[in-house]
């Protein structure tokens, strides 16, 4: 919290606590404020050394919070297409185009996209309408709290460009120097000292103006004419850019030709004195080792990497650069590792495929073009065998939530995308009384939770007017939200949660007191509890069953979003699916695999792996399998009926005829 004011919107929460704070108020929503964390320090005008010492260390803490992640896993994505990669492309890209591109990239998830340059015109003519660029992304850039938390870096090489960027309202500027002589008298004209000097110059003027400050070093590895870069003359650069307050340095490997072993012996020389924190990786694919490289990076601490949509950039000094590396290609590569980059991979794709279409060149995105064509060859596809396909149909539309059936199975369905499907007080009563009904039902076998819209669930409901401090309302709100999660647990039905969106708080809890879990590549959990300064109460005995203890604790007390790999590698998630039709191909097939199930067979599995995780070697225990044992071959039961039709060779039970026959 150092760096940050903790601003209370509207009212203070109550101090009591959960109890107090998430209580249903007269619109039966649970009442509870909106905080905000703000910046500290923003807007400082004190240009006292002293002062901007403080400033830099400030700085480096505020910026930290998302970049930093010592010792945590999570990856923060710097994406470069809009600049580095449209500079260095020589038809004119139109301005729409490339506001687009930003607003495509922020809707997929990257909070940090540098946005353009205020270089002179005749160095960057692609670059020359920066101004009318931040001026048309000006809503984005001006986001409003719970927005979340994006920035939009602006080259700013010299004096005139940060003049012109703070012009435009620019909240961080970069700078830059090469680490390699020859380059920078190549490329900038001076001495590397000199571009140092011009560097600082930026910074003396930025940072008092609150104004952010990001260090780029070029030619980390080789440059074109004096061959290898000494890891002396990167360390001195960056320390340099440190030093005049840069929050953090992006070693770029401008030619792409280190390979992992170039990074690791680069990063091992830093990492004696500068902490990975203070330090990202910026590497280009000319020679395809950039994934690696980013992996051995991240392997050594780093957690920013820059990276450029569809592989977008090229390198004028590298014969037949391929550019950037493509920010599909590692967002792909995170995912499948289980590490958070906060990207949404398939909308980050969509926007690769579009701007290569845009600009008319080939997909720079291994990762990217694969996809696509994954894509492209699932809508050819033939639609899920008409066997499989069930048809819903509806039993009831209760406005937030509706419920349909096909055969033995039951669909409940959240119907309030508009606001995130989050739990109001009537939807907690009525899926309790559903479910427990549900119960008393033996021609219903199996029970699917789904969600409309971009979210699963977020939780109780959080938009209530007045906050309710009745102790009896909040005892009233604990049995009630309680007893859903009961009703859902006790269900005697396979119970299978659907995620296609992320779920905040309870609406994990939903997804999790479920029995299997089917997910998208959009599926996020996030124990947002702890955030709001409560505690995910109720909830927390299935995340911890499911999830397991040490897993459970550390993403209950960090907050952070758990990825979908995450889980499926712990085996809480049992299916995963690339998209949403893809998730519909898969309930289906599941629930194909279920029909050959006896539903009460299933039911007593159920308590039966119940006892075993929570009273296992118990005398309980002990006498549920007894009592399991002795019923499985009564007279007229399923036992004794799939043994009977295996003597047949039956190959499949029909389950549901059984229990049609068996009501009458
Ligand atoms: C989910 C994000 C990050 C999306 O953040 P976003 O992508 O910026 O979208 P948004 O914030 O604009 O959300 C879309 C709409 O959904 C609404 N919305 C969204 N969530 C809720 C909610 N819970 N209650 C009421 N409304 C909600 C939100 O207010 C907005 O409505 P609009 O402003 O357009 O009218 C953000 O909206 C958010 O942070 N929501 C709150 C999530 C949260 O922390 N829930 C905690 C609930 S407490 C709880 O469940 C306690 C429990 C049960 O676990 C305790 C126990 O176990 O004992």
């Amino acid at each position: 919290m150092a760096a940050y004011h903790l601003v209370q919107h509207h009212h203070q929460m109550h101090p009591a606590g959960l109890h107090r704070a998430l209580a249903f108020n007269s619109n039966n929503t649970l009442a509870l404020k909106r905080t905000v964390l703000r910046p500290a320090g923003s807007g400082s005008r004190n240009s006292h050394p002293r002062a901007l010492r403080w400033q830099h260390q400030c700085q480096r803490r505020q910026y930290s919070r998302s970049t930093s992640f010592s010792g945590g896993r999570d990856v923060r994505i710097l994406e470069v297409g809009p600049r580095d990669g449209l500079q260095n492309i020589k038809t004119l890209v139109p301005t729409p185009t490339k506001v687009e591109l930003i607003e495509r990239l922020a809707a997929a998830g990257l909070r940090d996209i540098e946005a353009t340059s205020f270089v002179s015109p005749k160095w960057v003519p692609q670059l020359a309408d920066g101004a009318e660029v931040m001026r048309q992304i000006r809503p984005l850039t001006h986001a409003q709290p719970g927005d979340g938390d994006r920035r939009f870096p602006v080259l700013a090489p010299n004096p005139k460009g940060l003049e012109n960027a703070m012009k435009s309202d620019a909240k961080e500027v970069v700078i830059f120097a090469s680490a390699s002589q020859a380059f920078s008298k190549a490329n900038q004209n001076c001495t590397v000292d000199e571009a140092l000097a011009q560097a600082e110059s930026v910074a003396r003027k930025a940072l008092p103006q609150g104004i952010a400050v990001r260090g780029v070093v070029s030619c980390i590895f080789a440059d074109p004419y004096s061959g290898p870069t000494k890891p002396q003359e990167v360390e001195y650069v960056v320390k340099r850019l440190l030093d005049m307050g840069c929050y953090e340095v992006s070693l770029g490997d401008t030619l792409g030709v280190g390979t992992p072993y170039d990074t690791q012996l680069l990063l091992e020389y830093l990492l004696r004195d500068t902490p990975a924190r203070l330090l990202a990786g910026h590497f280009h694919d000319t020679y395809g080792q950039a994934v690696a490289n980013v992996a051995r990076a991240y392997d050594l601490g780093l957690r920013t990497f820059d990276s450029s949509v569809a592989g977008l950039g090229g390198c004028p000094y590298a014969v037949g650069a391929k550019g950037n590396l493509a920010t599909e290609d590692i967002v792909y590569m995170f995912d499948r590792m289980g590490v958070n980059t906060g990207v949404d991979l398939d909308k980050l794709v969509e926007t690769g495929d579009w701007i290569s279409q845009q600009l008319g060149r080939p997909n720079g995105s291994r990762a990217g073009s694969a996809l696509v064509a994954k894509a492209k060859a699932g809508t050819k596809a033939p639609p899920t065998p008409a066997s499989t396909k069930r048809t819903w149909t509806l039993v009831q539309d209760y406005g937030d939530y509706k419920v349909e059936r096909a055969g033995p199975v039951v669909q409940v369905t959240l119907t309030r995308p508009a606001n995130g499907n989050a739990l109001t007080g009537p939807m907690v009563d009525g899926l309790t009384a559903l479910y427990r009904s549900l119960a008393q039902d033996r021609t219903v076998f199996h029970i699917v939770l789904a969600a409309e819209g971009r979210f699963f669930c977020t939780g109780m409901d959080l938009s209530g007017g007045t906050e309710t401090s009745d102790t009896s309302a909040a005892d009233g709100y604990f049995a009630r939200v309680s007893e859903l999660f009961r009703a859902i647990d006790e269900s005697p039905q396979t119970t299978i949660a659907v995620v296609d969106g992320p779920c905040y708080a309870g609406g994990v809890g939903l997804s999790t007191v479920c029995d299997v879990r089917l997910a998208s590549s959009r599926a996020r959990w996030t124990l947002s509890e702890v955030k709001l300064g409560l505690a995910p109460a109720i909830i927390s005995k299935f995340m911890v069953r499911e999830w397991g203890v040490s897993f459970a604790r550390e993403a209950i007390l960090s907050g952070r979003e758990v990825h979908v790999a995450e889980l499926h590698r712990l085996g809480a998630v049992h299916g995963l699916a690339d998209g949403s039709d893809d998730l519909q191909r898969l309930l289906h097939g599941y629930l194909d695999q279920l029909r050959k199930a006896a539903p009460v067979a299933a039911s007593w599995c159920k308590d039966l792996v119940k006892v075993a995780w929570a009273l296992p070697t118990s005398a309980k225990q002990e006498q549920l399998i007894s009592d399991k044992f002795a019923d499985m071959m009564l007279p007229g039961s399923e036992g004794r009926h799939g043994i009977a039709q295996f003597q047949k060779k039956v190959k499949v039970v029909d389950w549901v005829s059984f229990w049609n026959e068996n009501k009458k």
